[in-house]
């Protein structure tokens, strides 16, 4: 975004031109004739925004509807304010374009944005592009440029990046990107790169921005050492790849392999000794020698292979092992969490580890505290053994399944940001979250308690998220979520929500994260809230980054939440659940400027239920059925109503939940007659 002093200094350069050809007569007439030519200036900076932006609109494909009012009968940018959907303004200046979720396919024509000189931030996530990168060099002032969720394919040139050194936040995950990292990404002022779900190669360049704080390339493949820059990173963001290793990862590199012409000195002339012409010659001539050389040394290793391997398994049958046994069909994924849970047994520190079947100088794992009486009780041995796999890595880091050895499948979860609060206040508020119990809260069964980092354990859901459920793939084996269920589903969700404020009535804001991926479904489609009533023990620097409470309007304006907070996220779970619309890049940390995109993505909603309120709602729900449009409507003014930016205009959670059930009344009535 161009600061005023930019503008400024930008309207200057017309000014300086004028003063040099006028003749210093009459100061007022200079004064007139400077603000005439600024005038002018900046109503032709407006029309070659136009034209620019027209340019690029058409060599866009679907760009009608979507851009449909980009047109030359209004300025693209009026003060700050956008005229043009998607553009965003400064200052009567486009400084950038956020063209996200508009199934665009076709070009972009990097070439007509050149002349818009404030762009500073181009998004066109959540669209059809396809093709390779296109060179974004000449808009060399970029300091954001956001291609997630797209089609582009194909290597991307070494140099792509070159001289954009403003580059802040890179985002071009799930895409399908081939080839190498490109080493110009190296921007010094990198705060955030995500590369994840693509088909990268090769190493990970040295990125060593001081400033990066999200950076991802999980899921690709990828292979060899981690620089040591980022091992600072979690590990979850190298997950998924061919064979990274070093730190965060458990998996140590091998040695370097030494260079081809140190070779020759192998076992034959100390590599102290300079090669002679004689031996020069002969080595030149003697390939059988060479292959001698070469055979040897892979004998040698696999002696040497041989004989670790006997060793360690004699060694073993003498102790109990620590960690899972890797069966050789696991992937790299999902052997992971063996080594993070290897990583807990190691380091953890004396006092922790479960006395009864100690020996003495015996390494033995942390102590799982159970927080419910009515759950057969386990060790985390027993949760090393279980074959493992990684769900996915949230805001607070990884979760992975487990099945321990009986079947039965849990959810580990890790949350690094939580070593802020005291070993005691930790345990407590655990115990307290324990003896919560509702149908519609997951409850947390156990945890393990590590100064750096704790893992909170639950019962494994098989039906998946709302998060998933709304926004999968669909067939007519699988189909979408009908409007019984859905309605189910918010029902769950406001009375589970109801508890948590009637237990927890010193908390101000008792849930605190929820968003569609914390609500799990069961068997029968019934709601479980996870991930609630974290606030207490999350690292208070961290909290905005990470629970959705913070991303709240009243948080950005007045730096409080409230009880309400957690209504408006329940208002973004309505309107989500109804519109199939994605929020979860809109709430996760980073990609996309949070305030005014969310505010948009609600207003958007509110817009289109006004124009035509059968288009606002997901074609997978029978949305033609004329005795449940009206109840569907209602839901909508309810989820509207929650999301009000107003804490006085938006309900409270009571009154929420009275009218939700208001609604399925009618609906039970509806379908009696
Ligand atoms: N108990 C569970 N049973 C089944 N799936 C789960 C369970 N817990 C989490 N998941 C799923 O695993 C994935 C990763 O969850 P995780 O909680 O780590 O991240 P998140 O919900 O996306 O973000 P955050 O860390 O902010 O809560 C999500 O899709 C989530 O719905």
């Amino acid at each position: 975004m161009p600061t005023g002093a930019q503008v400024a200094a930008y309207h200057v350069r017309p000014r300086r031109l004028s003063t040099t050809s006028i003749s210093s007569s009459s100061s007022m007439i200079t004064i007139l004739l400077v603000l005439q030519l600024l005038s002018l200036y900046v109503l032709g900076a407006q029309e070659n925004a136009s034209e620019a932006l027209l340019k690029f609109k058409s060599s866009l494909a679907n760009a009608d509807p979507p851009l449909a009012d980009w047109n030359s009968s209004i300025p693209p940018c009026s003060g700050n304010n956008g005229n043009w959907v998607g553009v965003l303004c400064f200052n009567g200046y486009v400084w950038g374009l956020q063209l996200e979720n508009m199934n665009l396919q076709g070009q972009i024509d990097v070439n007509s944005l050149v002349s818009l000189p404030f762009l500073r931030t181009l998004s066109f996530m959540n669209n059809n592009f396809e093709g390779t990168m296109p060179d974004w060099r000449k808009l060399g002032a970029l300091k954001s440029l956001y291609l997630s969720n797209n089609q582009f394919s194909g290597p991307i040139r070494e140099d792509a990046f070159k001289g954009m050194t403003s580059l802040k936040k890179v985002c071009m995950a799930n895409n399908k990107f081939t080839g190498n990292i490109p080493t110009s990404l190296e921007s010094p002022k990198l705060i955030e790169l995500r590369l994840e779900n693509n088909q990268f190669t090769g190493n990970i360049p040295a990125i060593s921005s001081d400033h990066l704080k999200v950076f991802n390339v999980s899921n690709n493949q990828l292979e060899g050492p981690i620089p040591a820059p980022l091992s600072k990173m979690d590990a979850s963001s190298f997950l998924g790849n061919k064979a990274l290793c070093g730190k965060p990862l458990g998996s140590a590199c091998d040695p370097p392999i030494p260079p081809p012409d140190l070779e020759p000195f192998i076992g034959d002339s100390p590599p102290s000794s300079p090669p002679t012409v004689a031996a020069t010659t002969s080595e030149q001539k003697s390939p059988a020698r060479m292959a001698i050389i070469i055979i040897s040394v892979v004998l040698g290793l696999f002696l040497i292979i041989l004989l670790l391997l006997i060793y360690r398994r004699s060694h073993n049958s003498q102790r109990p092992q620590l960690g899972r046994e890797v069966s050789p069909s696991y992937d790299d994924e999902k052997s992971h969490v063996a080594v993070a849970a290897a990583a807990v047994v190691t380091s953890t520190n004396a006092s922790e580890i479960s006395g009864s079947s100690a020996k003495k100088g015996e390494q033995q794992p942390g102590k799982l505290s159970f927080v419910r009486d009515d759950r057969h009780k386990f060790d985390l041995q027993d949760l090393m053994r279980a074959s493992a796999e990684v769900l996915g890595s949230g805001n607070f880091g990884a979760s992975y399944k487990a099945v321990l050895v009986d079947g039965e499948a849990l959810v580990v979860k890790r949350f690094k940001q939580m070593n802020n609060v005291a070993k005691e206040d930790f345990h407590e508020h655990m115990r307290r979250l324990g003896r919560l119990k509702h149908p519609n809260l997951l409850p947390l069964f156990a945890y393990l308690y590590r100064k750096e980092e704790k893992l909170l354990v639950f019962d494994y859901v098989y039906n998946g998220s709302l998060a998933t459920n709304l926004h999968g793939k669909h067939s007519a084996e699988q189909p979408g979520l009908s409007w019984a269920s859905r309605l189910k589903i918010i029902k769950g969700v406001a009375k589970g929500l109801a508890y948590l404020h009637n237990e927890l009535p010193s908390l101000t804001v008792p849930h605190g994260h929820l968003k569609s991926s914390n609500v799990l479904l069961d068997n029968n489609f019934n709601p479980l809230l996870m991930d609630y009533t974290l606030g207490p023990v999350v690292n208070s620097s961290q909290v905005h980054q990470i629970l959705v409470a913070y991303k709240s309007p009243e948080y950005e304006q007045t730096d409080r939440v409230c009880k309400k907070t957690d209504v408006w996220c329940f208002g973004i779970l309505i309107l989500e659940t109804l519109t199939g619309k994605l929020v979860a890049k809109y709430l996760a940390q980073g990609c996309g400027q949070y305030g005014a995109d969310l505010a948009r993505w609600i207003n958007a909603i509110v817009q289109e239920k006004s124009t035509n309120s059968t288009q606002v709602f997901d074609k997978e729900m029978e949305i033609n059925n004329e005795r449940c449009k009206p109840e569907m409507e209602k839901l909508l003014e309810i989820g509207i109503a929650c999301c009000q930016e107003n804490l006085d205009q938006r309900l409270d959670l009571e009154e929420a939940l009275k009218q939700i059930e208001q609604v399925q009344e009618w609906s039970a009535d509806d379908l009696r007659n």
